[in-house]
């Protein structure tokens, strides 16, 4: 977790008043350009979306070739015809490996460098390998997310980055050392209360603990409130958040207890009261929750479907492509026909979206706007969420000047949607500034604010 707020010669971090922090760009950019692309310090797959969109545990690309995505369908249909894609030139192709999960748990990667990033940021804490079995702590965590909300795995994945990076680092040996006498660790309550604290009673009152140094760095640098506070999708009660959330850190500290106490670097009362109690958790979750942002993405085979008719290759070369592709298109029209109103779990076409909705991507022609959402998709888009460390210090306007795209992977693009000249703030819209202003203003209350834009000013008056 590397947090960074400015990069030198395209943005800056500043103050603004009645807005906290914002961006503002050092140069000028162009109608349409690239400012920034920010990797996600922590995102997730939706649930519903994982055995559809076939995608790299890491960066989310789509996995495989054209060919393998095809395979996947056929397998998840049960098709058995073989039949392919011919190859030939075209804006769709693209080619990875698949790497499994060492503890083969099901997850897969686009390169072993995925896999290693994955594995040791987060994923060797929070993997259940094979097993499903309904007492391993792990599962029944994920379990309950599943449950009630998709917020949990973001936040265990926070959680998780912060145990990898306490656990490999060596800075706070030497303290650990001095202080082993000092350290208990206690094992029954899901609030802060620190009994034994190695760093108020140890020997070096200048060591500040890496756990309460990163804490600092990102609470203080993110906006937070209690997750209860927040609930900014309003599909869930005060009550409901409250109690969902003691039930999620019960769990997760059944399952990450063991693992914290047999680590001389985790095993410390301090620390393992502070990221496993209901303080941290639910500051966490509110974090989380009002800095998020929806990631999404059309599949390469969705877009060569859409435009094979469209390329210019010889007709057989079509007929054999759309032939190949036809069995899944049929299974799918016949498994969703007449589901229109609950088509379960595996169906794209519903707002299963956890939190924000501000943004889907819209690059050029791989873009899911309004209109294309409408339109029959037989190969889903991509569809998860995750908090980017430097876009979530964009402020919001109802008149943007940039927007927040994906291009078939997990980085956060800003771009330009007009000229921006060198000095000014980047405001992209979290809501569908299109509605009317009662709606905006009734929106952006569960962000925390009230939009003072011209567009707002104006409309407000009138
Ligand atoms: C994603 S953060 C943006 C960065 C934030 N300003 C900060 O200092 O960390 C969203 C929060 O910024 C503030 N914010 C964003 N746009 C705003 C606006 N137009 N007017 C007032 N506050 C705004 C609100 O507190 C909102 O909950």
């Amino acid at each position: 977790m590397n947090l960074q707020f400015n990069i030198p010669g395209i943005v800056t971090r500043k103050y603004v008043e009645g807005k906290g922090r914002g961006l503002f760009a050092e140069r000028s950019f162009e109608k349409g350009e690239i400012i920034f692309a920010d990797k996600p310090l922590f995102s997730v797959q939706h649930v519903y979306n994982r055995s559809t969109a076939w995608t790299c545990g890491n960066c989310f690309r789509f996995l495989g070739n054209l060919n393998r995505q095809l395979a996947h369908y056929k397998k998840l249909f049960q098709i058995r015809d073989q039949l392919e894609i011919p190859e030939f030139d075209h804006p769709y192709n693209f080619n990875t490996k698949v790497f499994s999960c060492f503890a083969k748990c099901g997850e897969k990667y686009c390169s072993e460098e995925c896999r290693n990033i994955a594995f040791y940021s987060h994923h060797q804490i929070l993997c259940v390998g094979e097993q499903t079995a309904e007492n391993n702590p792990m599962y029944l965590f994920k379990k309950h997310s599943i449950e009630t909300n998709e917020l949990f795995f973001l936040a265990a994945q926070a959680i998780a980055c912060l145990i990898c990076r306490v656990g490999n680092d060596n800075s706070d040996d030497q303290f650990i050392q001095n202080n082993n006498n000092n350290t208990t660790t206690t094992t029954t309550t899901t609030t802060t209360t620190t009994t034994s604290t190695a760093h108020t009673s140890g020997s070096a009152p200048q060591h500040v603990p890496l756990v309460e140094r990163i804490c600092k760095e990102f609470f203080n640098e993110y906006v937070n409130r209690e997750w209860w506070d927040v609930r900014i999708d309003g599909n869930f009660t005060y009550e409901e958040a409250k109690t969902w959330s003691l039930e999620s850190l019960e769990l997760l500290r059944k399952a990450l207890l063991p693992l914290l106490q047999s680590n001389p670097r985790t095993n410390n009362a301090t620390f393992i009261n502070t990221i496993l109690g209901m303080e941290f958790y639910s500051r966490l979750l509110g974090l989380l929750e009002m800095n998020d942002n929806s990631i999404g993405f059309n599949s390469p085979l969705e877009m060569f479907r859409k435009n094979i008719d469209k390329m210019n290759v010889a007709q057989h070369i079509k007929d054999q492509a759309n032939k190949a592709m036809a069995s899944v298109v049929e299974a799918f029209r016949d498994h969703h026909s007449g589901e229109d109103e609950d088509c379960g779990e595996d169906c794209n076409d519903h707002d299963h979206h956890h939190g924000h909705d501000d943004m889907m991507m819209d690059s050029e022609d791989n873009h899911m706007d309004g209109e294309q959402e409408e339109e029959e998709e037989i190969f889903p888009a991509f569809d998860g969420f995750g908090i980017f460390g430097l876009q979530a210090m964009v402020n919001h306007s109802c008149i943007p000047n940039c927007n927040v795209v994906f291009e078939g992977d997990n980085r956060a693009i800003i771009k330009t949607l007009r000229r921006i000249e060198a000095g000014e703030e980047l405001l992209h819209s979290y809501i569908d500034e299109d509605t009317p202003i009662e709606e905006r203003t009734q929106e952006l209350i569960t962000y925390g604010f009230k939009c003072n834009c011209p567009k707002c000013i104006s409309e407000s008056s009138k």
